[in-house]
């Protein structure tokens, strides 16, 4: 069975020219006083890879779920596949970040994945064969197919992430977004997880935005980072973001980046976060899709 989706990115020169997917201008979002980050300008082209870094409560999910359309940005501009970011977009896969699944939900492994057709263009209208082919397919694509008709519940960690990849997936995404989705896997999942994401993105021209806080499992693929600090961020390739200097400038204080081979170890970051009292905003309660 063949999925038939986006024509696959010939090169990254072709990269460089096309249309951005996901474009921030100058894009600002606080809670109350509190300001997680401003003046944030950036595009993700079709196919590209961003790791997005930083300590915890800088403001990675709060970016993703901007995107989301489940938060508004307070300054600046974001479209997204040409248009203001909106609920339940089509065009967006979510790996959300890994919640327990209880175990005595009956949901197997298909109908996790079919609920990423609910209200989306392949869920309307078309006869329940067809989703369930498009079902098959996205489990086909992540290796899952094997434990399709089992209960979540009964998967390792590993292979409920594959499951969350083929929900994402299922729908034909231009732009996944991606939230820690390595958090409690072994090396081989994760290896497994992101080399899943990669080929996605090499061969369906799917941009990626990756938040993670285990940046060595995606060294590998990763086209830029975007490294929030502070209420500062700091963009470019690995080589430009992942240095002492580079870093060291972002905290405002000494840190040391130690590369050894294709690993990447950042010693001296301060974990501190800093609260200000912050009015809690709820745009939105919901999870998103
Ligand atoms: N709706 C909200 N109202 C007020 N503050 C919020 C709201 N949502 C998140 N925050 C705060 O904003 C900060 C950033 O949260 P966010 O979840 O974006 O951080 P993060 O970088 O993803 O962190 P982590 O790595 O811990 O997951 C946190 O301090 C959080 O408490």
């Amino acid at each position: 069975m063949s999925v038939a989706m986006a024509r696959p990115v010939a090169d990254r020169e072709e990269v460089a020219v096309a249309d951005p997917v996901l474009e921030l201008r100058d894009a600002s979002l606080s809670y109350g006083s509190r300001t997680l980050w401003s003046g944030l300008d950036l595009q993700v082209r079709p196919g590209e890879l961003v790791a997005v870094l930083g300590g915890n409560g800088t403001g990675k999910t709060s970016l993703l779920r901007a995107v989301l359309g489940l938060q508004q940005l307070s300054a600046g501009t974001m479209q997204v596949a040409g248009h203001a970011p909106r609920r339940g977009d089509a065009s967006i896969g979510y790996v959300p970040q890994q919640r327990r699944i209880d175990s005595h939900t009956p949901l197997r492994v298909r109908d996790l994945v079919r609920q990423g057709l609910d209200g989306h263009r392949w869920g309307i209208g078309r006869p329940g064969r067809v989703r369930w082919d498009r079902v098959d397919a996205a489990l086909a694509q992540v290796g899952a197919s094997a434990y399709a008709d089992m209960p979540l519940s009964l998967l390792s960690g590993g292979e409920q992430q594959r499951a969350r990849v083929a929900q994402a997936l299922v729908g034909d995404p231009s732009l996944l977004l991606c939230d820690e989705p390595l958090l409690s896997l072994d090396q081989s999942s994760q290896r497994t997880v992101t080399e899943l994401v990669d080929r996605r993105r090499r061969e369906h021209g799917t941009a990626v935005l990756f938040v993670t806080h285990e940046i060595n499992p995606v060294l590998p693929y990763v086209d830029r980072v975007l490294y929030l600090a502070g209420g500062r961020f700091r963009i470019g390739t690995v080589d430009e973001v992942l240095n002492s200097e580079a870093l060291s400038a972002l905290y405002g204080t000494r840190v040391e980046v130690l590369r050894h081979g294709d690993q990447v170890l950042v010693a001296g970051a301060p974990h501190h976060v800093e609260h200000h009292a912050a009015p809690c905003v709820h745009e939105d309660e919901d999870v998103a899709r």
